[in-house]
């Protein structure tokens, strides 16, 4: 072997104080970017940035973001830098700028950053992660999967699924148990994604063991190794993430989806099975290239053709459908009736609501009801502000863009957070940001506030697609159970509740207990 000191020992000491050296000039030219660009930024420190936070787990995603939206903020600015490691992330504070990148400007911020990697991670593919035309055409053929007519078609599907959580709940009354109420109402959303998206009965609610529970809690639930692996993909360049084939998917999760998904598709399309689901149009899609009103999967004799979705793609779209939709409305679910169970003056006056238009029309619920109910709008729109599921958003500069109103320029490739924890606890805003009223939400009061302030489900082009089918499934939960039952905090609860620092959804550490009482 060459030595250069003729020691080894020497020249491993010296390989690796160099490497150090390096590594350290490297950071400290990365920590002038911002500077060098006039903009303000908050001090970074090697090796975090300004993250350390997240990695000592002190705090989740959305609070590092509501805090430097704080600190920015509190400085009187429009926008500023901060470093998450060696990479600049740029944040926007004033709602005029954060309009312009979603929606205005919007072809400058097309993708959002994630790492995709189709060949080695075909459920990585899906419409909340693609890029530029791949997004964009996808986009366009799923629109057509989320219509209001399409969410009437799939209303009773997902209405029986509240018969077994009324069940549920009866029993609770009858014993006066304590019910676990943030567990019990993801089993209710699993049920019904489940079965609009897989097009099978998971039947969760009745039997808390199974697959689906096991496998939804596991999208959501990391590891400190697998919370680190979610920032690689920001931290490294494609080609890199490439060369080492990184999955972003969790391979079991990825294994159990996949297999489903075939044995569903493969039976459906030899049995021409017709169920008014997501699936159905998904495979309509797949198969015919369009969505239309037949009630048929394949033309006669076509056996599983891919004209506008290959099978992995129809797979990625339902992992993603199941992921994206059963815990943001189980969480929008749970708060609403925590922070109810607290103020049965709130909790009444929404009572009075669905008792009042349930009535008119034959004590069902039906999917006309639903929409008639606008205190109820009032209400989940004030517990997305107080606990948006989703707090942060990210959006990746696609072409340079100079930020209108400032000297700021940003460059190609730039990493944007939209720090929505911030935006909807700010007092300029919502004054006594803390307080639970559903009253900001009246007509009156939405219309004097900036747009741009309520973000729960994002804004622009790349809007929640699902926005339609998250509202129905929470409204649906609700009035099952407040049509029937008053709920109030058990002492079992522990208050303050204690966020859950790896969550990259909004959602408490611990659980949260009502008591149910039955009505009259
Ligand atoms: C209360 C319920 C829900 C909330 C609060 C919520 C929130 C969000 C947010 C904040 C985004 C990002 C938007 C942006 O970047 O501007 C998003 C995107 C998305 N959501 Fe939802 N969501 C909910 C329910 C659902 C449901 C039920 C589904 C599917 C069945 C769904 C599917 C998606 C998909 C596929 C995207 C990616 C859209 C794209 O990039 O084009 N979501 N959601």
């Amino acid at each position: 072997m060459f030595l250069v000191s003729g020691s080894l020992t020497y020249d491993l000491v010296a390989v690796v104080v160099t490497a150090l050296a390096g590594l350290v000039i490297y950071y400290k030219w990365s920590f002038t970017y911002w500077k060098r660009r006039g903009l303000e930024y908050l001090e970074p420190s090697i090796p975090f940035g300004n993250s350390a936070k997240l990695f000592t787990a002190k705090c989740n995603f959305a609070e590092q973001f509501a805090q430097f939206y704080n600190e920015f903020k509190r400085k009187g600015l429009k926008h500023g830098g901060v470093f998450m490691f060696a990479r600049p992330f740029y944040i926007p504070v004033d709602p005029a700028i954060i309009k312009n990148i979603m929606q205005k400007d919007f072809s400058h911020f097309v993708d959002r950053g994630f790492y995709v990697n189709e060949e080695v991670d075909p459920l990585s593919g899906h419409l909340f992660s693609l890029e530029g035309d791949k997004w964009k055409n996808l986009r366009a053929k799923l629109t057509a999967t989320f219509t209001s007519g399409k969410m009437k078609m799939m209303f009773e599907t997902m209405a029986n699924c509240a018969k077994d959580l009324d069940d549920l709940t009866n029993q609770a009354a009858i014993s006066r148990e304590d019910l676990d109420i943030k567990e019990i109402l993801a089993r209710f959303t699993t049920d019904i994604i489940s079965s609009c998206a897989f097009g099978v009965d998971s039947n969760s609610l009745k039997n808390p063991d199974t697959q689906f529970r096991y496998y939804g809690t596991r999208i959501f639930q990391n590891s400190a190794w697998e919370n680190f692996k979610n920032l690689v993909q920001f931290m490294f360049p494609p080609k890199i993430l490439d060369a080492v084939k990184f999955k972003t998917t969790k391979p079991d999760v990825a294994d159990f989806m996949f297999n489903l998904v075939k044995k569903t598709v493969a039976y459906r399309e030899k049995n021409n099975v017709y169920r008014k689901d997501f699936l159905h149009l998904l495979l309509q899609l797949k198969n015919k290239g369009k969505i239309t009103d037949e009630e048929s999967v394949v033309a006669n004799g076509d056996k599983g053709k891919e004209i506008a979705l290959t099978i992995n793609e129809l797979a990625a779209q339902v992992f993603v459908f199941f992921a994206a939709g059963y815990e943001t409305s189980s969480t929008t679910m749970t708060f609403t009736l925590f922070e109810l169970s607290q103020d049965h003056n709130l909790q009444d006056k929404l009572r009075q609501e669905i008792n009042s238009v349930l009535a008119k029309h034959n004590n069902q619920i039906t999917y006309d009801a639903i929409m008639e109910m606008t205190y109820m709008d009032q209400v989940i729109n004030e517990t997305l502000r107080k606990y948006p599921p989703l707090a942060f958003l990210n959006r990746k500069c696609t072409t340079p863009y100079d930020v209108p109103g400032t000297n700021l320029h940003i460059e190609k490739g730039t990493m944007v957070v939209i720090p929505i924890l911030g935006l909807h606890h700010d007092d300029e805003y919502y004054p006594e940001p803390s307080k639970y009223d559903p009253d900001r939400f009246s007509a009156e009061n939405k219309n004097s506030r900036p747009s741009f302030t309520w973000m729960p489900f994002g804004e622009g082009p790349r809007i929640c697609i699902g926005l339609r089918f998250g509202m129905l499934q929470s409204k649906i939960g609700l009035t099952a159970l407040l049509s029937k039952y008053r709920v109030t905090l058990s002492n079992k609860t522990k208050t303050p509740l204690a966020m859950d620092t790896k969550s990259f959804i909004t959602t408490c550490d611990t659980g949260i207990w009502l008591n149910v009482a039955k009505l009259d």
